[in-house]
């Protein structure tokens, strides 16, 4: 069965060591089992591995994402997502030109971070598949973020922007719909999963509401 990238997109998890209470192996495998169907290997911050340890990591959770058919992208480094062969990038406004690492990844999936109808069109322009859109509700999960949008923006976007889109920050069970009922193809999440006792009940829920 072929999976579109939109179907792809609907319960995108994201990410690394400092997110997670248990081993992120564990909690990936978890979120998959309960229902994750993309994941984004986001290995940043003041207390993030590196080096050796974080590139056995991202191939691990690469692993795991392979056996399950999910697919793997990688936050921000281009290199590693070469170095190791994942299914894609995403990158933010602040991280490499969209149109060099569209020439440098070829055919892989390339997600760009998107505030504005602005930022969209361009990102669409140079390359992007799909616009992570964010933050939709305030977040704790990261400190460098643009002010809450609200899911109206999606909304907005959607009148001239066709790839798939997701939304990301601060969404938890209580609010998938209404991101959903705004025009997204899917909720990219960390904490809801990831600090969750249970990944795999935390993403069954947030799946059920998709
Ligand atoms: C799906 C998705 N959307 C948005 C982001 C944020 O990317 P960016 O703005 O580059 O910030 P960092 O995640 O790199 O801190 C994302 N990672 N994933
Ligand atoms: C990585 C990231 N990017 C955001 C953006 O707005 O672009 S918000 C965010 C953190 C999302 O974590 P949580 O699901 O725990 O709120
Ligand atoms: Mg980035």
């Amino acid at each position: 069965m072929i999976t579109s990238l939109k179907e792809k997109l609907k319960l995108y998890f994201v990410m690394g060591s400092s997110n997670c209470k248990q081993d992120p192996r564990y909690v990936l495998r978890e979120a998959i089992e309960g229902g994750v169907t993309m994941y984004q290997f986001r290995e940043k911050g003041d207390k993030c591995i590196t080096g050796q340890i974080r590139l056995g990591l991202a191939k691990d959770l690469q692993r795991i994402c392979k056996d399950n058919g999910v697919p793997f992208i990688v936050n921000d480094d281009v290199d590693l997502a070469m170095e190791i062969d994942a299914d894609g990038v995403h990158i933010g406004q602040e991280d490499q030109p969209i149109e060099n690492v569209r020439t440098i990844i070829g055919e892989k999936i390339l997600g760009v971070s998107a505030h504005t109808m602005e930022e969209a069109n361009i990102a669409v322009q140079k390359g992007a598949d799909y616009l992570g859109v964010g933050p939709m509700y305030r977040t704790t999960t990261k400190s460098d973020i643009r002010e809450v949008q609200g899911p109206k923006v999606i909304n907005q976007m959607r009148s001239c922007i066709t790839i798939p889109i997701v939304g990301i920050g601060g969404i938890d069970e209580s609010r998938v719909k209404e991101v959903i009922r705004n025009g997204a193809d899917g909720v990219a999440v960390i904490s809801a999963i990831s600090q969750s006792t249970s990944p795999r009940l935390a993403a069954r829920y947030l799946s059920e509401k998709l």
